[in-house]
Protein backbone atom coordinates (compact mmCIF):
# COMPACT_ATOMS: atom_id res chain seq x y z
CA UNK A 1 0.00 0.00 0.00
CA UNK A 2 1.28 3.42 -1.26
CA UNK A 3 2.00 5.96 1.35
CA UNK A 4 -0.33 8.23 -0.24
CA UNK A 5 -3.12 5.83 -0.25
CA UNK A 6 -2.66 5.54 3.47
CA UNK A 7 -3.10 9.08 3.91
CA UNK A 8 -6.01 9.41 2.00
CA UNK A 9 -7.61 6.37 3.87
CA UNK A 10 -6.81 7.97 6.95
CA UNK A 11 -8.90 11.68 6.14
CA UNK A 12 -11.71 9.50 4.67
CA UNK A 13 -11.86 7.41 8.22
CA UNK A 14 -11.69 10.62 10.08
CA UNK A 15 -14.44 11.89 8.14
CA UNK A 16 -16.67 9.38 8.26
CA UNK A 17 -16.36 8.82 12.22
CA UNK A 18 -17.08 12.99 11.99
CA UNK A 19 -20.33 12.52 10.12
CA UNK A 20 -21.53 9.21 11.78
CA UNK A 21 -20.47 10.83 15.51
CA UNK A 22 -22.64 13.34 15.65
CA UNK A 23 -25.65 11.05 14.93
CA UNK A 24 -24.92 8.14 16.92
CA UNK A 25 -23.50 7.76 20.40
CA UNK A 26 -19.67 5.71 20.83
CA UNK A 27 -20.03 4.94 17.03
CA UNK A 28 -16.48 6.66 17.00
CA UNK A 29 -14.95 4.25 19.11
CA UNK A 30 -16.82 1.27 17.04
CA UNK A 31 -15.35 2.54 14.05
CA UNK A 32 -11.58 2.70 15.33
CA UNK A 33 -12.19 -0.84 16.02
CA UNK A 34 -13.67 -1.88 12.61
CA UNK A 35 -10.84 0.31 11.18
CA UNK A 36 -8.60 -2.35 12.50
CA UNK A 37 -10.15 -5.04 10.45
CA UNK A 38 -7.87 -5.49 7.50
CA UNK A 39 -4.96 -5.94 9.88
CA UNK A 40 -5.93 -9.05 10.88
CA UNK A 41 -7.85 -10.18 7.47
CA UNK A 42 -4.64 -9.74 5.31
CA UNK A 43 -4.90 -9.00 1.75
CA UNK A 44 -5.32 -11.91 -0.96
CA UNK A 45 -5.72 -10.23 -4.03
CA UNK A 46 -2.30 -11.83 -5.77
CA UNK A 47 -2.99 -9.63 -9.31
CA UNK A 48 0.72 -8.22 -10.18
CA UNK A 49 2.56 -10.32 -7.99
CA UNK A 50 5.33 -12.56 -8.08
CA UNK A 51 4.09 -15.80 -6.97
CA UNK A 52 4.45 -20.05 -7.26
CA UNK A 53 1.19 -21.76 -5.60
CA UNK A 54 0.73 -25.40 -5.27
CA UNK A 55 -2.38 -27.45 -4.68
CA UNK A 56 -1.94 -30.40 -1.50
CA UNK A 57 -5.53 -30.91 -0.23
CA UNK A 58 -5.49 -34.91 -1.25
CA UNK A 59 -9.43 -34.51 -1.88
CA UNK A 60 -8.76 -31.59 -4.97
CA UNK A 61 -5.77 -33.48 -6.67
CA UNK A 62 -8.11 -36.71 -6.71
CA UNK A 63 -11.35 -34.32 -8.31
CA UNK A 64 -8.67 -33.16 -11.10
CA UNK A 65 -7.17 -36.44 -11.55
CA UNK A 66 -11.03 -37.82 -11.72
CA UNK A 67 -11.99 -35.12 -14.55
CA UNK A 68 -9.33 -36.22 -16.90
CA UNK A 69 -10.98 -39.48 -17.43
CA UNK A 70 -13.66 -37.53 -19.17
CA UNK A 71 -11.38 -35.88 -21.61
CA UNK A 72 -11.05 -36.19 -24.87
CA UNK A 73 -8.01 -38.59 -24.19
CA UNK A 74 -9.02 -40.82 -21.83
CA UNK A 75 -12.86 -41.18 -22.47
CA UNK A 76 -12.61 -44.04 -25.13
CA UNK A 77 -10.81 -45.85 -22.62
CA UNK A 78 -13.05 -45.21 -19.92
CA UNK A 79 -16.32 -46.37 -21.91
CA UNK A 80 -13.95 -49.35 -23.57
CA UNK A 81 -13.20 -50.72 -20.22
CA UNK A 82 -16.55 -49.94 -18.37
CA UNK A 83 -15.24 -48.53 -15.40
CA UNK A 84 -17.79 -45.91 -14.91
CA UNK A 85 -19.55 -46.49 -12.31
CA UNK A 86 -16.30 -47.11 -10.37
CA UNK A 87 -15.35 -43.32 -11.34
CA UNK A 88 -18.88 -42.40 -10.51
CA UNK A 89 -18.38 -43.43 -7.09
CA UNK A 90 -15.55 -42.33 -6.59
CA UNK A 91 -16.51 -38.43 -7.97
CA UNK A 92 -19.56 -37.91 -5.48
CA UNK A 93 -16.67 -39.10 -2.56
CA UNK A 94 -14.68 -36.44 -3.13
CA UNK A 95 -17.08 -34.16 -4.30
CA UNK A 96 -18.62 -34.90 -0.68
CA UNK A 97 -15.01 -34.11 0.92
CA UNK A 98 -14.72 -31.34 -0.60
CA UNK A 99 -17.85 -29.64 0.50
CA UNK A 100 -17.66 -25.83 -0.44
CA UNK A 101 -14.53 -25.63 -1.92
CA UNK A 102 -15.05 -24.58 -5.31
CA UNK A 103 -13.63 -25.94 -8.76
CA UNK A 104 -11.53 -23.16 -9.33
CA UNK A 105 -7.67 -23.65 -9.97
CA UNK A 106 -5.16 -23.19 -7.13
CA UNK A 107 -4.15 -19.51 -6.76
CA UNK A 108 -7.85 -18.26 -7.23
CA UNK A 109 -8.97 -20.69 -4.62
CA UNK A 110 -6.32 -19.35 -2.60
CA UNK A 111 -7.60 -15.15 -3.74
CA UNK A 112 -11.27 -16.32 -2.31
CA UNK A 113 -9.92 -18.02 0.61
CA UNK A 114 -11.20 -21.93 1.53
CA UNK A 115 -14.55 -20.99 3.36
CA UNK A 116 -17.68 -18.78 2.45
CA UNK A 117 -17.52 -16.87 5.71
CA UNK A 118 -13.35 -15.71 5.66
CA UNK A 119 -14.33 -15.16 2.22
CA UNK A 120 -16.84 -12.20 3.15
CA UNK A 121 -15.01 -11.03 5.95
CA UNK A 122 -12.14 -10.79 3.88
CA UNK A 123 -14.21 -8.56 1.39
CA UNK A 124 -15.64 -6.60 4.28
CA UNK A 125 -12.60 -6.32 6.58
CA UNK A 126 -10.76 -3.20 4.04
CA UNK A 127 -14.42 -1.47 3.55
CA UNK A 128 -15.53 -2.01 7.49
CA UNK A 129 -15.60 1.56 8.85
CA UNK A 130 -17.95 2.60 5.75
CA UNK A 131 -20.23 -0.40 5.96
CA UNK A 132 -20.79 0.57 9.62
CA UNK A 133 -21.63 4.18 8.85
CA UNK A 134 -24.20 2.47 6.27
CA UNK A 135 -25.19 0.32 8.91
CA UNK A 136 -26.03 2.94 11.12
CA UNK A 137 -27.72 4.91 8.76
CA UNK A 138 -30.56 2.05 7.87
CA UNK A 139 -30.71 1.54 11.61
CA UNK A 140 -31.01 5.12 12.33
CA UNK A 141 -32.22 7.02 9.60
CA UNK A 142 -33.64 9.69 11.14
CA UNK A 143 -30.35 10.41 12.72
CA UNK A 144 -28.49 10.89 9.13
CA UNK A 145 -28.75 13.92 7.59
CA UNK A 146 -28.30 14.46 3.43
CA UNK A 147 -24.30 15.44 3.59
CA UNK A 148 -23.88 12.28 5.93
CA UNK A 149 -25.67 10.41 3.30
CA UNK A 150 -23.22 11.48 0.63
CA UNK A 151 -20.21 9.58 2.53
CA UNK A 152 -22.49 6.78 3.11
CA UNK A 153 -23.03 6.62 -0.73
CA UNK A 154 -19.23 5.40 -0.57
CA UNK A 155 -19.91 2.35 1.16
CA UNK A 156 -21.81 1.36 -2.40
CA UNK A 157 -18.62 0.21 -4.00
CA UNK A 158 -17.70 -1.93 -1.04
CA UNK A 159 -21.29 -3.19 -0.63
CA UNK A 160 -21.51 -4.12 -4.22
CA UNK A 161 -17.85 -6.01 -4.04
CA UNK A 162 -18.83 -8.06 -1.20
CA UNK A 163 -22.36 -8.95 -2.23
CA UNK A 164 -20.79 -9.60 -5.81
CA UNK A 165 -18.29 -12.59 -3.93
CA UNK A 166 -21.52 -13.56 -2.26
CA UNK A 167 -23.02 -14.39 -5.13
CA UNK A 168 -20.00 -15.52 -6.76
CA UNK A 169 -20.04 -18.30 -4.07
CA UNK A 170 -23.80 -18.94 -4.54
CA UNK A 171 -23.19 -19.28 -8.24
CA UNK A 172 -20.29 -21.40 -7.81
CA UNK A 173 -22.40 -24.19 -5.68
CA UNK A 174 -24.41 -24.99 -8.58
CA UNK A 175 -21.73 -25.22 -11.00
CA UNK A 176 -20.09 -27.83 -9.06
CA UNK A 177 -23.58 -29.53 -9.08
CA UNK A 178 -23.86 -28.87 -12.69
CA UNK A 179 -19.67 -29.84 -13.39
CA UNK A 180 -20.97 -33.51 -11.66
CA UNK A 181 -23.93 -33.59 -13.58
CA UNK A 182 -21.55 -33.17 -16.76
CA UNK A 183 -19.36 -35.63 -15.41
CA UNK A 184 -22.40 -38.19 -14.92
CA UNK A 185 -23.72 -37.32 -18.32
CA UNK A 186 -20.20 -37.60 -19.95
CA UNK A 187 -19.28 -41.00 -18.55
CA UNK A 188 -23.17 -42.40 -19.02
CA UNK A 189 -22.67 -41.15 -22.38
CA UNK A 190 -24.85 -43.29 -25.01
CA UNK A 191 -23.89 -41.71 -27.91
CA UNK A 192 -26.83 -41.23 -30.28
CA UNK A 193 -26.45 -45.21 -31.07
CA UNK A 194 -29.90 -46.95 -29.78
CA UNK A 195 -29.13 -49.57 -26.52
CA UNK A 196 -30.33 -52.79 -27.20
CA UNK A 197 -32.13 -54.54 -24.38
CA UNK A 198 -30.91 -58.20 -24.35
CA UNK A 199 -28.00 -59.00 -21.29
CA UNK A 200 -24.95 -59.81 -22.57
CA UNK A 201 -23.66 -62.88 -22.42
CA UNK A 202 -27.73 -64.09 -23.17
CA UNK A 203 -28.95 -66.47 -20.35
CA UNK A 204 -27.60 -70.03 -20.96
CA UNK A 205 -24.32 -68.91 -22.82
CA UNK A 206 -20.97 -69.54 -20.33
CA UNK A 207 -19.27 -66.62 -19.65
CA UNK A 208 -16.07 -68.53 -19.79
CA UNK A 209 -16.30 -69.68 -23.55
CA UNK A 210 -15.50 -67.06 -26.19
CA UNK A 211 -17.32 -65.05 -28.54
CA UNK A 212 -18.49 -65.84 -31.66
CA UNK A 213 -18.30 -63.32 -34.16
CA UNK A 214 -19.47 -62.86 -37.95
CA UNK A 215 -19.27 -59.80 -40.47
CA UNK A 216 -21.50 -60.15 -42.81
CA UNK A 217 -21.40 -57.71 -45.59
CA UNK A 218 -20.53 -54.37 -43.29
CA UNK A 219 -19.52 -51.46 -44.95
CA UNK A 220 -18.83 -48.63 -42.28
CA UNK A 221 -17.37 -44.73 -43.15
CA UNK A 222 -16.06 -42.26 -40.07
CA UNK A 223 -18.90 -40.25 -39.49
CA UNK A 224 -16.29 -37.05 -39.95
CA UNK A 225 -14.66 -38.63 -42.85
CA UNK A 226 -14.93 -36.85 -46.30
CA UNK A 227 -13.40 -39.05 -48.32
CA UNK A 228 -15.80 -41.29 -50.89
CA UNK A 229 -13.93 -44.16 -49.69
CA UNK A 230 -15.43 -46.13 -46.82
CA UNK A 231 -13.09 -47.30 -44.34
CA UNK A 232 -14.70 -50.54 -44.81
CA UNK A 233 -16.62 -51.98 -47.90
CA UNK A 234 -18.90 -55.23 -47.91
CA UNK A 235 -16.45 -56.91 -45.08
CA UNK A 236 -17.14 -60.68 -44.42
CA UNK A 237 -15.90 -63.48 -42.29
CA UNK A 238 -16.24 -65.43 -39.48
CA UNK A 239 -14.94 -66.00 -35.93
CA UNK A 240 -15.75 -69.51 -33.97
CA UNK A 241 -15.72 -68.94 -30.48
CA UNK A 242 -12.12 -69.09 -28.73
CA UNK A 243 -10.24 -68.99 -32.05
CA UNK A 244 -7.37 -66.69 -32.02
CA UNK A 245 -7.54 -64.59 -34.98
CA UNK A 246 -4.53 -62.00 -36.53
CA UNK A 247 -5.89 -59.52 -38.80
CA UNK A 248 -3.14 -57.68 -41.14
CA UNK A 249 -2.63 -55.61 -43.64
CA UNK A 250 -1.32 -52.64 -45.31
CA UNK A 251 -1.99 -49.33 -43.59
CA UNK A 252 -5.52 -47.41 -43.04
CA UNK A 253 -6.58 -51.21 -44.63
CA UNK A 254 -9.26 -51.27 -41.81
CA UNK A 255 -8.15 -53.26 -39.57
CA UNK A 256 -8.77 -50.86 -36.43
CA UNK A 257 -12.35 -50.17 -37.54
CA UNK A 258 -13.27 -53.62 -37.40
CA UNK A 259 -11.87 -53.62 -33.34
CA UNK A 260 -13.96 -50.25 -33.22
CA UNK A 261 -17.23 -51.90 -34.47
CA UNK A 262 -16.76 -54.87 -32.27
CA UNK A 263 -17.17 -52.88 -29.29
CA UNK A 264 -19.95 -50.58 -30.79
CA UNK A 265 -18.47 -47.45 -30.75
CA UNK A 266 -19.92 -46.95 -33.93
CA UNK A 267 -22.85 -48.68 -35.90
CA UNK A 268 -22.33 -49.96 -39.24
CA UNK A 269 -23.88 -48.10 -42.59
CA UNK A 270 -25.10 -51.14 -44.22
CA UNK A 271 -24.72 -55.34 -43.13
CA UNK A 272 -24.92 -56.79 -39.72
CA UNK A 273 -22.27 -57.66 -37.74
CA UNK A 274 -23.15 -61.08 -34.99
CA UNK A 275 -22.11 -61.98 -31.52
CA UNK A 276 -22.87 -64.75 -30.29
CA UNK A 277 -25.47 -65.42 -33.31
CA UNK A 278 -27.59 -62.10 -33.22
CA UNK A 279 -27.01 -58.28 -34.17
CA UNK A 280 -24.48 -56.44 -31.73
CA UNK A 281 -26.96 -53.56 -31.56
CA UNK A 282 -29.68 -56.12 -29.71
CA UNK A 283 -26.88 -56.04 -26.47
CA UNK A 284 -26.78 -54.25 -23.83
CA UNK A 285 -23.78 -51.79 -24.83
CA UNK A 286 -22.70 -51.40 -21.67
CA UNK A 287 -22.65 -55.27 -20.88
CA UNK A 288 -21.24 -56.39 -24.06
CA UNK A 289 -18.37 -53.83 -23.29
CA UNK A 290 -17.81 -55.52 -20.20
CA UNK A 291 -17.17 -58.92 -22.44
CA UNK A 292 -14.64 -57.16 -24.13
CA UNK A 293 -11.05 -56.57 -22.94
CA UNK A 294 -9.93 -54.30 -25.42
CA UNK A 295 -5.89 -53.22 -25.42
CA UNK A 296 -4.63 -50.58 -27.94
CA UNK A 297 -1.54 -48.10 -28.92
CA UNK A 298 -4.12 -45.06 -27.88
CA UNK A 299 -4.21 -46.75 -24.68
CA UNK A 300 -2.35 -44.48 -22.00
CA UNK A 301 -1.66 -44.44 -18.46
CA UNK A 302 -4.50 -43.07 -16.33
CA UNK A 303 -3.44 -39.83 -13.47
CA UNK A 304 -3.49 -42.23 -10.56
CA UNK A 305 -1.37 -44.61 -8.83
CA UNK A 306 -0.23 -47.78 -10.88
CA UNK A 307 -2.49 -50.13 -8.47
CA UNK A 308 -5.04 -48.31 -8.96
CA UNK A 309 -4.27 -48.11 -12.92
CA UNK A 310 -3.92 -51.93 -13.09
CA UNK A 311 -6.81 -52.41 -10.96
CA UNK A 312 -8.97 -50.59 -13.29
CA UNK A 313 -8.28 -53.37 -16.14
CA UNK A 314 -11.07 -55.17 -13.60
CA UNK A 315 -14.72 -53.63 -13.85
CA UNK A 316 -14.88 -55.44 -10.03
CA UNK A 317 -13.74 -52.68 -7.25
CA UNK A 318 -12.53 -54.95 -4.86
CA UNK A 319 -9.57 -55.92 -7.94
CA UNK A 320 -7.54 -52.74 -6.22
CA UNK A 321 -7.32 -54.77 -2.78
CA UNK A 322 -5.98 -58.07 -4.97
CA UNK A 323 -2.49 -57.60 -4.78
CA UNK A 324 -2.24 -61.30 -5.86
CA UNK A 325 -3.46 -60.22 -9.23
CA UNK A 326 -1.98 -57.09 -9.28
CA UNK A 327 1.49 -58.86 -8.97
CA UNK A 328 0.30 -61.50 -11.74
CA UNK A 329 -0.60 -58.67 -14.24
CA UNK A 330 2.23 -56.68 -13.71
CA UNK A 331 4.89 -60.05 -13.88
CA UNK A 332 2.93 -60.70 -17.41
CA UNK A 333 3.30 -57.43 -19.26
CA UNK A 334 6.81 -57.89 -17.92
CA UNK A 335 6.79 -54.09 -16.01
CA UNK A 336 6.82 -55.64 -12.52
CA UNK A 337 11.02 -54.39 -12.58
CA UNK A 338 9.56 -50.84 -13.34
CA UNK A 339 7.30 -50.82 -10.85
CA UNK A 340 10.39 -51.76 -8.47
CA UNK A 341 12.71 -48.55 -9.52
CA UNK A 342 10.14 -46.94 -8.19
CA UNK A 343 10.42 -45.15 -4.27
CA UNK A 344 6.90 -45.41 -3.67
CA UNK A 345 6.21 -48.67 -5.95
CA UNK A 346 3.23 -49.05 -6.84
CA UNK A 347 1.67 -46.21 -5.24
CA UNK A 348 3.69 -44.20 -7.51
CA UNK A 349 1.93 -42.00 -10.18
CA UNK A 350 3.19 -41.28 -13.36
CA UNK A 351 0.90 -39.48 -14.66
CA UNK A 352 -0.35 -37.09 -11.95
CA UNK A 353 -2.30 -33.85 -13.17
CA UNK A 354 -0.50 -30.66 -12.35
CA UNK A 355 -1.01 -29.06 -9.19
CA UNK A 356 1.07 -25.86 -9.24
CA UNK A 357 0.82 -22.34 -11.28
CA UNK A 358 3.54 -19.79 -11.35
CA UNK A 359 2.59 -15.66 -12.51
CA UNK A 360 3.62 -14.41 -14.96
CA UNK A 361 5.87 -12.60 -12.79
CA UNK A 362 7.04 -15.34 -10.71
CA UNK A 363 7.86 -17.12 -14.19
CA UNK A 364 10.75 -14.39 -14.16
CA UNK A 365 11.91 -15.60 -10.67
CA UNK A 366 14.49 -17.72 -10.40
CA UNK A 367 13.80 -18.94 -7.19
CA UNK A 368 10.11 -19.04 -7.88
CA UNK A 369 10.45 -20.79 -10.94
CA UNK A 370 13.04 -23.48 -9.15
CA UNK A 371 10.12 -23.82 -6.28
CA UNK A 372 7.83 -24.76 -9.16
CA UNK A 373 9.94 -26.96 -11.15
CA UNK A 374 9.79 -28.86 -7.84
CA UNK A 375 6.17 -29.72 -8.14
CA UNK A 376 6.48 -31.28 -11.03
CA UNK A 377 6.93 -34.93 -11.62
CA UNK A 378 10.21 -36.60 -11.02
CA UNK A 379 9.05 -40.04 -12.11
CA UNK A 380 9.01 -40.78 -15.80
CA UNK A 381 8.72 -44.18 -17.84
CA UNK A 382 10.30 -44.93 -21.95
CA UNK A 383 7.61 -45.33 -24.49
CA UNK A 384 8.13 -49.55 -23.69
CA UNK A 385 7.70 -49.08 -20.46
CA UNK A 386 4.43 -47.12 -20.89
CA UNK A 387 3.08 -49.81 -23.11
CA UNK A 388 4.00 -52.47 -20.48
CA UNK A 389 1.72 -50.93 -17.56
CA UNK A 390 -0.95 -49.68 -19.61
CA UNK A 391 -0.65 -54.14 -20.85
CA UNK A 392 -0.90 -55.27 -17.33
CA UNK A 393 -4.51 -53.56 -17.00
CA UNK A 394 -5.34 -56.00 -19.90
CA UNK A 395 -4.08 -58.85 -18.07
CA UNK A 396 -5.82 -57.89 -14.59
CA UNK A 397 -9.15 -57.79 -16.82
CA UNK A 398 -8.23 -61.49 -18.59
CA UNK A 399 -7.56 -62.37 -14.66
CA UNK A 400 -10.41 -61.19 -12.98
CA UNK A 401 -13.14 -60.29 -15.43
CA UNK A 402 -15.34 -62.53 -17.43
CA UNK A 403 -14.31 -61.59 -20.88
CA UNK A 404 -15.40 -63.59 -23.75
CA UNK A 405 -13.39 -61.27 -26.44
CA UNK A 406 -9.82 -59.99 -26.21
CA UNK A 407 -8.94 -57.42 -28.63
CA UNK A 408 -5.08 -56.29 -29.25
CA UNK A 409 -4.47 -54.02 -31.48
CA UNK A 410 -1.01 -52.99 -31.97
CA UNK A 411 0.57 -52.58 -28.65
CA UNK A 412 3.75 -53.11 -28.58
CA UNK A 413 5.15 -50.36 -31.27
CA UNK A 414 7.26 -48.79 -28.53
CA UNK A 415 8.66 -52.39 -27.48
CA UNK A 416 12.14 -54.30 -28.78
CA UNK A 417 11.08 -57.78 -30.18
CA UNK A 418 12.19 -59.91 -27.45
CA UNK A 419 9.31 -57.73 -25.26
CA UNK A 420 6.81 -58.29 -27.98
CA UNK A 421 7.34 -61.87 -28.44
CA UNK A 422 7.26 -62.34 -24.49
CA UNK A 423 4.03 -59.84 -24.17
CA UNK A 424 2.03 -62.10 -27.02
CA UNK A 425 3.05 -65.28 -25.96
CA UNK A 426 1.73 -64.43 -22.51
CA UNK A 427 -1.62 -62.87 -24.16
CA UNK A 428 -2.06 -65.93 -26.02
CA UNK A 429 -1.61 -68.27 -22.96
CA UNK A 430 -4.20 -65.84 -20.60
CA UNK A 431 -6.56 -67.16 -23.61
CA UNK A 432 -8.39 -69.50 -21.81
CA UNK A 433 -10.55 -70.71 -24.35
CA UNK A 434 -11.41 -66.76 -25.24
CA UNK A 435 -11.69 -65.16 -28.43
CA UNK A 436 -8.36 -63.27 -29.11
CA UNK A 437 -7.98 -60.81 -31.85
CA UNK A 438 -4.59 -59.18 -32.51
CA UNK A 439 -3.98 -56.35 -34.88
CA UNK A 440 -0.11 -56.27 -36.17
CA UNK A 441 1.97 -55.42 -38.33
CA UNK A 442 4.99 -57.26 -37.08
CA UNK A 443 3.27 -60.96 -37.22
CA UNK A 444 5.84 -63.65 -38.16
CA UNK A 445 5.35 -65.56 -34.91
CA UNK A 446 1.67 -64.70 -34.09
CA UNK A 447 0.26 -65.82 -37.05
CA UNK A 448 1.82 -69.08 -37.46
CA UNK A 449 -0.27 -69.73 -34.05
CA UNK A 450 -3.99 -68.22 -35.53
CA UNK A 451 -6.78 -70.01 -36.00
CA UNK A 452 -7.20 -67.46 -38.64
CA UNK A 453 -5.94 -64.89 -40.73
CA UNK A 454 -7.69 -61.96 -42.01
CA UNK A 455 -5.91 -59.70 -44.61
CA UNK A 456 -7.42 -56.68 -45.45
CA UNK A 457 -6.54 -53.96 -47.77
CA UNK A 458 -8.17 -50.78 -48.84
CA UNK A 459 -11.09 -51.05 -46.40
CA UNK A 460 -11.90 -55.06 -47.91
CA UNK A 461 -11.16 -58.95 -46.73
CA UNK A 462 -8.59 -60.10 -49.16
CA UNK A 463 -7.61 -62.88 -48.27
CA UNK A 464 -8.96 -65.03 -44.67
CA UNK A 465 -7.02 -68.84 -43.91
CA UNK A 466 -4.29 -69.91 -41.67
CA UNK A 467 -0.68 -69.20 -42.07
CA UNK A 468 0.03 -72.12 -44.19
CA UNK A 469 -3.07 -71.92 -46.70
CA UNK A 470 -2.44 -68.12 -47.28
CA UNK A 471 1.36 -68.71 -47.82
CA UNK A 472 0.29 -71.55 -50.49
CA UNK A 473 -2.01 -68.80 -52.37
CA UNK A 474 0.71 -66.40 -52.62
CA UNK A 475 -1.47 -63.65 -52.61
CA UNK A 476 -1.06 -60.47 -50.09
CA UNK A 477 -0.48 -62.20 -47.52
CA UNK A 478 2.39 -64.31 -48.29
CA UNK A 479 4.03 -61.05 -49.94
CA UNK A 480 4.19 -59.07 -46.35
CA UNK A 481 5.06 -61.95 -45.08
CA UNK A 482 8.00 -62.93 -47.90
CA UNK A 483 8.75 -58.64 -47.00
CA UNK A 484 9.42 -59.00 -43.65
CA UNK A 485 11.25 -62.44 -43.77
CA UNK A 486 13.33 -60.89 -46.87
CA UNK A 487 14.33 -57.83 -44.68
CA UNK A 488 15.16 -60.43 -41.82
CA UNK A 489 17.44 -62.63 -43.44
CA UNK A 490 19.29 -59.54 -45.32
CA UNK A 491 19.87 -57.72 -42.54
CA UNK A 492 21.89 -61.24 -41.20
N1 LIG B 1 -11.71 -41.50 -36.49
C1 LIG B 1 -11.65 -41.53 -37.83
N2 LIG B 1 -12.31 -40.59 -38.55
C2 LIG B 1 -12.26 -40.62 -39.90
N3 LIG B 1 -11.60 -41.53 -40.63
C3 LIG B 1 -10.92 -42.48 -39.96
C4 LIG B 1 -10.91 -42.52 -38.52
N4 LIG B 1 -10.15 -43.57 -38.14
C5 LIG B 1 -9.72 -44.15 -39.28
N5 LIG B 1 -10.17 -43.51 -40.36
C6 LIG B 1 -9.95 -43.89 -41.77
O1 LIG B 1 -10.51 -45.18 -41.98
C7 LIG B 1 -9.67 -45.97 -42.80
C8 LIG B 1 -9.29 -47.27 -42.07
O2 LIG B 1 -8.54 -46.90 -40.93
P1 LIG B 1 -8.02 -47.96 -39.87
O3 LIG B 1 -7.48 -47.21 -38.72
O4 LIG B 1 -9.09 -48.95 -39.60
O5 LIG B 1 -6.85 -48.67 -40.69
P2 LIG B 1 -5.72 -49.66 -40.15
O6 LIG B 1 -5.71 -50.81 -41.09
O7 LIG B 1 -5.91 -49.98 -38.74
O8 LIG B 1 -4.45 -48.75 -40.39
P3 LIG B 1 -3.01 -48.75 -39.67
O9 LIG B 1 -2.30 -50.01 -40.08
O10 LIG B 1 -2.35 -47.56 -40.25
O11 LIG B 1 -3.22 -48.64 -38.20
C9 LIG B 1 -8.46 -45.11 -43.14
O12 LIG B 1 -8.69 -44.54 -44.42
C10 LIG B 1 -8.46 -44.03 -42.08
O13 LIG B 1 -7.95 -42.83 -42.58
Amino acid sequence: MSAESVVSSLFQLRLVIHVVDTSVRHAGLTLVLLSMFPLFTGNRHLFGKSYVVQAINQSYLRKSALLKFVGDRLKPQVIGAGINDYLLEEYRTVQHNLRDIPDLPPEMLYETRSSLLSGVFSQLGPQAVTLYAALVAVFNPSKISLAQLAVIEQTNTSLRQTFGMLSFWFQQLPQDVARMGQFYMQLDAKPEMKDGDTPYPRPGYDKSVGMSIEFRNVSFNYPSTKTDRSALSDVSFTIQPGNLVVIVGSNGGGKTTIIKLLSRFYDVDAGTIFVDGIPIQEYRMEELRKGIAMLTQEHDLFPVSIQEDVALGSPDKSAIRDTEKLTESLRLSGAEHIVNNFSEGINTILEPVSNGYVSFDGDRDEELQAIYKSFAKSTSVSGGERQRLVAARTFMRLLSAPVKLATIDEPSSALDPAGEFKLFSHLREARKGRTMIFVTHRFGHLTKHADLIICVKDGKVVETGTHLELLSTDGEYAHLYNVQAQAFSSAA
